[in-house]
């Protein structure tokens, strides 16, 4: 008997082509003739058991992170991350840098960025041309990435920033290219492969050397002056693990170069998301501007919209676990070298969990609060998102922005469907919008 839940029996580039190219009815279709696992074969990986029932997601979320491996999972992400990336570890290693870097993105810590994120927001609104067609996700790209290199990296205003950015910016559009990263995973040693990683390197490279002289030039203030800074960057230079030891060089760029990819165009798309849900749904979209004028920076209804978005639109569909030794889940032994796949997608729309699951309804959030297995965005266990504290903050701070700041429309009226977006699942038209109006102060600005 096969070891392995049932699955599609298609030839496996049937399924990677489907998987690619239609995920979501792929996804629904499994579900609706397996139930809540079944076995997916893509080319050049291990079977992957796809789970979506909040028991399952506990045995997984809470096992033995030396047997349920993430860092393997995520391998195909090296060249670009590098090989000290928090994403890539497993065991020991992990856990050390993870500990080094837990108290920087502690929400209390973060919650004091709130005041620099809201100046980059209400400077990116004023931007904005009224009257005409804006894809909003490439403005929010803009100004994740603004988020990063200010708040998270402190640097500051002046020709490194510009560098900075105008070099992150290359790096981005590179990695954004899909054919790109579907090179860098075939096999070793094909010509393409070898290429794509001599391009990779063309646009590391400078990005690497800017991060480094940034982390010199921290490294040599006084030790005051640098534990007076707010920044992710310099906390992350304070930071001692139990031995006393501190982040070295190469872990140091590493992580910071894994902040930017995870943390810049996921934020990015959420916010496009909400902007997009919300003004298909003007009711919810009223009652936070209610809110926003008793509540400035936003209460529990902003809080119910940001959740209910990342429920109804996922940023990433699912997250992967690789299994070291045999696993038993659900009462079956599944072997070695299985991979295991917690479905955000499929979880967020069970009916048993979420009634009418395909319906924008952020009341559900404030009716009964989100569950540790049942509302997973930002994954699970000891690998959940580092940066999800930092990224409701800014999803919220900006989309509060956005809404008190403006009227918008939807550029056109039909709701805009999910598509790959490099990693992410965005809306298909980049969340287009025409900005009706703005606040008569902000123009000037
Ligand atoms: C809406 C925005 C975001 C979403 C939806 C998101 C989602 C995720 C998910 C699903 C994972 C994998 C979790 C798992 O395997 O269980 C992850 C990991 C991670 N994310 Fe995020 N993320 C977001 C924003 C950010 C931001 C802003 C940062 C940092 C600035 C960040 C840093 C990381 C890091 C470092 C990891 C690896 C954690 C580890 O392996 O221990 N993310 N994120």
């Amino acid at each position: 008997m096969d070891p392995l839940p049932p699955g599609p029996r298609l030839p496996r580039a049937a399924q990677t082509l489907r998987w690619i190219v239609r995920p979501t009815a792929f996804m629904e279709e499994q579900a609706r003739r397996f139930g809540d696992t079944f076995t997916v074969r893509l080319l050049n990986s291990p079977p992957m058991v796809f789970v979506s029932d909040p028991e399952a997601l506990r045995e997984v979320f809470t096992a033995d992170p030396g047997v349920l491996r993430a860092g393997v999972a995520n391998q195909l992400l090296e060249p670009v991350l590098g090989a000290n990336s928090l994403l890539l570890l497993d065991g020991e290693r992990h856990l050390r840098q993870r500990r080094l870097m837990l108290p920087s993105f502690h929400g209390e810590r973060i919650a004091r960025l709130r005041g620099a994120i809201e100046a980059l927001a209400v400077r990116e609104v004023a931007s904005w041309p009224l009257g005409e067609p804006l894809a909003l996700m490439s403005r929010m790209q803009a100004l994740t990435l603004e988020a990063i290199a200010r708040v998270v990296f402190g640097v500051e205003e002046g020709a490194r920033l510009e560098l900075l950015r105008a070099r992150l910016r290359e790096l981005l559009d590179w990695s954004a290219d899909r054919r790109r990263l579907i090179a860098l995973a075939l096999a070793s040693a094909t010509p393409l492969r070898a290429r794509s990683l001599g391009g990779l390197r063309a646009v590391l490279r400078p990005v690497h050397e800017l991060l480094d002289a940034e982390a010199r030039d921290r490294r040599a203030l006084p030790p005051a002056a640098l534990a007076a800074r707010e920044d992710v960057l310099s906390l992350l230079l304070q930071a001692r693990d139990e031995q006393g030891g501190a982040l070295t060089d190469a872990e140091l760029r590493d992580e910071l170069v894994t902040l930017l990819i995870a943390g810049h165009e996921t934020t990015a798309t959420a916010l496009a998301w909400a902007v997009e849900r919300l003004l298909r749904h003007p009711a919810a979209l009223r009652r936070l501007r209610d809110e926003l004028a008793e509540q400035p920076a936003g209460g529990d209804w902003l809080d119910a919209v940001a959740k209910e978005t990342l429920r109804l639109r996922p940023i990433l569909p699912i997250v992967a676990r690789w299994a070291a030794e045999p696993f038993e889940l659900r009462g079956r032994t599944l072997p070695a070298g299985t991979e295991i796949a917690p479905c955000i997608y499929l979880t967020h729309r069970r009916p048993d969990l979420y009634p009418d699951p395909h319906a924008f309804r952020p009341e559900r959030f404030l009716e009964r609060p989100a569950g540790t297995y049942t509302w997973l965005p930002f994954g699970g266990g000891p690998r959940r998102c580092l940066g999800a504290s930092f990224a409701l903050l800014e999803l919220k701070t900006v989309l509060a922005t956005i809404v008190r700041e403006t009227e918008l429309r939807p550029a056109r009226p039909a709701p805009e469907r999910i598509r790959r977006h490099a990693i992410t699942w965005a809306p298909e038209a980049g969340a287009a919008v025409v900005v009706a109006r703005r606040r008569p102060a902000l123009s000037v600005v």
